[in-house]
Order: C-alpha cells, then structure tokens, then sequence
C-alpha cells in the first residue's frame, strides 16, 4: 500500500508550511490585521472568538485533501471523479437554495453530458473515430481464435513462435490483432484463399495487384508479431516455389537439349538476392529498428532466411555488408530515410519486395515523414503484393491520408483501439500545492522518490528488484536540464532524446526494455554520499521514446508535461500495461495546464472508452 512521505527530502518551505497545517488557526486572518492596524494599542479579539479552531479535516498530520495531492492519490476508487481532484479548491457548505437548484437541473444534466462527451479532447481533433458497431463485430470475430495453430503457418513458423519470438511465456495464445491479422495477411480468411490464389495466378506473383492493409490495435498487444509471421511465411512459400520452378526449367532444359542436340542457350543467370530482399519494415527510429530486428534475427535462426537490420546506429561498412551480403537478403528491417538514401544509388534494392510494412504508420505517414515514405511506397509498387501499415492510432490526419492516397486499404481495427488499457492507472499531482509551490522539477523528484520507496506489490509476481520509471517531457532541451536536477537529488536518471548517440541509445533502452536488472550506469551524486534514491533508475525522454519501445521492465510512467494531444497520452501511458501488466501513470498539472483534458482522459480510462 502506498503511503506518502509526510517530509519532502529538497523542500525548506515544506517544513514551515507544516507547522501551519498542524495549527491553522494561528494563520493571521485578513480582517484580524486590519483590525490591529486600526488600533495598535489595545489588544482586540477576533470577532469569530467564540467558534474555536476549526477543526483539522483529517487525522494526524495527513489531511484528506493532502493525500490526493500524492501520485497515487485518488487510486481504487469506485466512482470516476467528478471534480478534478486537484482544483484547490475547499469543499464547502451547500446552500438549501443551491441543493433545490441542483435538483432541478440534475436531470437535465446527464442529458447534456451525453451530447459532449469528451469535449476538451474533441477540440484537438486528434483522433479519428471508429463506430462501436464495428468493434462489436470485430469481437465476434475474435471469439473464435485462442491457439497459434489454428492459424496456416508454415510448421516450423508454428514452432518458433514458442522457442523463438515469446520464449520463455507459457501457454500463450494470439492476441486479439494477431486473430484478426495473421489469416487475413496469409490470404487464409475463409480456409480457401491460399489456393484460389495460386489458380487465379498461373503466370506467377508478379502479376497479382497490391493489396493494402491498415492494421490497427492498442500499444503493447503484438502487432508485430501479427505482420512478421505471415510474412515469413510468404516467403518461405515463394522460395519454395522458386526452387520448384528452376527445378522445372532445369530438367525442361536438359530434355531439349537430348532432343535437339542443340548448345544451351545463354540464359541470363537469375538475378542474385544481394541487396534485394523480398520484405522491408520501415521503422521510424534507430531503437525500433534494433527491436524489430532482434526479433526477426531471433526467428531466423530457427526458421532459416537471411534477415539484416540497418540504421543510422551503424557504420556504412556494417550497413553494405549486411544489405549485400552474398549470400543475399531477405527481410531488411530499417529506417525510412537510410533506405531512401540507399535506393537513390541502388535502385535494385526495391526490385524485389514484395512485402511492405510501415510500421508506426501514424508517424511515417505524418507529414515530415510522408513525402519520404511514400516515394518507396511508389518504387517498389511495381513488384509489391502487400503493403502493411501498423498503428496504435489513427489520427484523422492519418485516415485522410489513406482515404486519398489508399482509398482500397482493408482497415483490421481491434475493438480496444484508442483506449489506455484499464489496469493503467493514472493519478494526478497538482505542482501548484504544497510542498510544491509550482516548481514542477520538485514534484517530479519527489514523485519518483514515492515511486521508489514504495513496498513492492506482493501479488504482482513480475516484480523486479530495480524499479523502473519513464518520465516524459514535451521539449527536447528538457531531457537534460530535468536529469541533471534528478542526478542532483540522488536519482539515477538518464537521458535520452534526438541529442544522444544513436550509439548508445540502444544500450540506455536495453535498461527498460530487458526484464534483467542492470547495474547503475553512471554514478550519481548519490554514491558520492549524499541522499540517493536506491533500486531505481529513470529514463527521462521525449516522443521518441514513447512510439513503440517495448518498455515491459517499466511500470511506472510520469508525465511531466501534460501531452499535447490524446495520441501522445496514448503512446505515452502505452509504454505501461503492456501485454496484460499492470501499470500507473502519473500527470503533473499546474496553473497553465488543460485540467479538463486530464480530467477527461481520467474518465475515459476509468469507463474504459476510447479517447477521441
Ligand atoms: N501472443 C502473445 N502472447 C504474449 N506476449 C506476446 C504475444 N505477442 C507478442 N507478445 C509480446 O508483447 C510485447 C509487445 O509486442 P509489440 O511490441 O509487438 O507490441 P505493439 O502492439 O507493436 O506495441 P506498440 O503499439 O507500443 O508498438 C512483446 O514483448 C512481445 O514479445
């Protein structure tokens, strides 16, 4: 169970407002002075003698107001707030005349509430919607499907979804994207697709048109694991084929040859592999690339094909090596960008894909990066079977991109999308209280030191020895300035934004995202004997840590800054509850904050709806 710290370690002022708590009726009323100015000789008594004290409103020295004011404040309860628990405001009498007033107005007012729903958050226009009809309909879908081998996968992919991509888990069964996903991108659907497949395409895949898919489901619920099986399956398959196929014109050769007694034709030798693969994952970053292609690296150990993962982390030595190998390549795993630069001076590179995926399509495709992208979209449509795009949210930036530009993507939605898992809680810390006074670097230190001393949870068997916290920031330049005042207080922090070494980046979020404990990489102040916060370690970080980063070590988030948009709320609070976890998210709020966009994604989350 949480209990506040009732001292704040950094705060002198803590200790002065303390003692007025504890006797509030010695604060000097406003009209007590004037009265003393009047008339300084004589000694007068307060007007309002007789009432005594008031009375403190808690016990001890821990008032009920005090306690929400707490990350956890507020937690377990059964009713959504209704209102925002941190206005500052006092609870106060209310008039008979106010109660007839409400009374009166109470059944008008859920009416009211039911015609703007969330309307803080529909003022952004952020997301786009998705009827709750056709979440019912998905659900039904999904009921059907609770094992990996109801799917048509190639036997040894079927085997290496254990001993390679969730070693280590038992009894695991696909997530609901997966379900949904997996048959649809195997052509399987009705049982009968594969094979009407290769009757309608006699003449090989090259003829066969596009298709466009959108796949579209909560963060941490597997959704590349839902486009990689299939497409190592296709590939599988088509190399298959492929060495059926030379087998075929081998033999065909050799009996011409018997029957005309003719020199063998100068056939043109096959086009090698090197540096033409069959799929590519575009990522938007260096760390997602070294997390997707960990796990494509780890499946083709077990299922055979070549796999190489490039981005800007590496040198261009490792990068040509790995990309033209001679041995050639089948799935590369990079960043739009690199593979972009690349094509301009090896076009070939594109010649061969078949499968396309853009993974995290609400970035690629926003409009820094959409020019980009889509260029080797329109390279490599000449040979693409599937292009794959993958989303924890569709911004309606996103769906009028697609509805113009891939008016025929297939959109597989799981019911849950735009919703923060509900074992995600998420509290609220007013920095503008005591001991706080606004400054918003002590509130955050000082939640990650309630963070960090609090008893783990007995019943939650996936503890770890080391907490791990994420805190995000808005502003770049706020990751270092914030962790060089936690390194100040004892925290081990680091930081991590476009600023730091893509080299080390990996290895800074190999600390979050591995369920090993790690060694505190850099010393603090802390181990130089002043306070230190033991046992916890912080990654302060931007957006560029919230898309994706399969953060399953972390189980606390701290939102610094109150996100701009319920898309960033989203991605932010996604890098906990992942895969069934439990986790807690904290806000800190101040004067210039949007209450009442916190306040509705509380009640979002509390309901379990999706945000808008
Ligand atoms: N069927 C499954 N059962 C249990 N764990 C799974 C299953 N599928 C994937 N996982 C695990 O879930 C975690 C999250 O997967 P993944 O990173 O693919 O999620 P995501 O949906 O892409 O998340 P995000 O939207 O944040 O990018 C990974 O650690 C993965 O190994």
């Amino acid at each position: 169970m949480f209990r506040l710290s009732s001292v704040c370690p950094f705060c002198e002022a803590s200790a002065l407002s303390r003692r007025l708590r504890s006797r509030p009726w010695q604060q000097p009323s406003r009209g007590a002075a004037t009265l003393q100015q009047r008339k300084p000789s004589r000694m007068t008594l307060s007007p309002n003698v007789a009432r005594g004290p008031p009375k403190p409103s808690g016990t001890g020295k821990s008032t009920a107001r005090k306690s929400r004011n707490t990350p956890f404040g507020g937690m377990n309860v059964t009713q959504p707030p209704r209102t925002f628990p941190s206005d500052g405001r006092a609870q106060r009498q209310v008039s008979a005349a106010e109660q007839r007033r409400a009374t009166r107005h109470s059944t008008q007012k859920p009416e009211r509430e039911r015609k703007e729903p969330m309307k803080a958050l529909k003022m952004q226009r952020a997301l786009a919607k998705v009827s709750y009809e056709r979440r019912g309909q998905v659900k039904q879908v999904l009921a059907d499907t609770d094992r990996f081998d109801q799917f048509d996968l190639l036997p040894v992919i079927q085997e290496s979804i254990s001993t390679q991509a969730l070693r280590g888990l038992t009894n695991v069964s696909p997530t609901p994207i997966q379900s949904l996903a997996v048959p649809v991108l195997l052509g399987t659907e009705d049982g009968k697709r594969r094979r009407r497949r290769k009757e309608v395409d006699p003449e090989g895949p090259a003829k066969k048109e596009m298709q466009q898919f959108l796949l579209a489901a909560e963060t941490g619920s597997g959704k590349t694991l839902a486009y990689i099986l299939p497409i190592i399956d296709a590939i599988k398959r088509a190399e298959k084929a492929e060495a059926e196929q030379e087998r075929t014109q081998a033999a065909q050769q050799e009996k011409n040859e018997r029957l005309f007694e003719l020199e063998p034709p100068d056939v043109d030798e096959p086009q090698s592999a090197s540096g033409r693969p069959r799929a590519i994952v575009l990522l938007p970053t260096s760390e997602l690339v070294a997390q997707v292609g960990a796990l494509v690296k780890s499946l083709s150990h077990t299922i055979k094909f070549r796999s190489a993962l490039i981005s800007t982390a590496h040198t261009a030595t490792v990068i040509r090596s790995r990309l033209f190998s001679p041995n050639g390549v089948d799935i590369v795993v990079a960043t739009p960008h690199l593979i972009s630069s690349i094509t301009e001076s090896n076009p070939n590179i594109l010649s061969r894909v078949t499968h396309l995926v853009i993974d995290e399509a609400d970035s690629l495709l926003d409009r820094s990066f959409a020019p980009i992208t889509s260029s080797i979209v329109d390279r490599a449509t000449p040979s693409l079977h599937q292009l794959i795009l993958c989303s924890a949210t569709i911004p309606r930036s996103l769906d009028t991109y697609l509805h113009k530009r891939f008016p025929s993507v297939r959109r597989l939605v799981t019911p849950n999308l735009h919703a923060i898992p509900r074992r995600v809680q998420l509290s609220v810390v007013d920095i503008e209280k005591i001991p706080y006074h606004g400054n918003r670097d002590l509130a955050c230190a000082q939640t990650i030191y309630d963070i960090g001393k609090e008893a783990p949870d007995p019943d939650d068997h996936t503890a770890m020895p080391e907490k791990k916290l994420v805190v995000f920031v808005n502003e770049r330049e706020k990751t270092l300035e914030l962790t060089a005042f936690l390194r100040s207080k004892g925290i081990d922090a680091t930081a991590l934004s476009r600023d730091s070494d893509d080299r080390n980046q990996a290895e800074i979020l190999a600390a979050f995202t591995g369920l090993n404990p790690t060694r505190s990489s850099t010393p603090t102040p802390a181990s130089s004997g002043a306070r230190h916060l033991p046992h916890t370690k912080v990654l302060v970080t931007t957006d560029l840590g919230s898309r994706g980063i399969d953060t399953l070590a972390v189980k606390h988030v701290i939102l610094y800054d109150v996100p701009h948009t319920s898309i960033d709320f989203i991605h932010r609070l996604g890098r906990v509850g992942r895969m069934g976890r439990r986790g807690r998210g904290v806000v800190l709020v101040g004067r210039k904050d949007r209450k009442d966009v916190v306040k509705e994604v509380r009640e979002g989350m509390f309901r379990g709806q999706a945000l808008i």
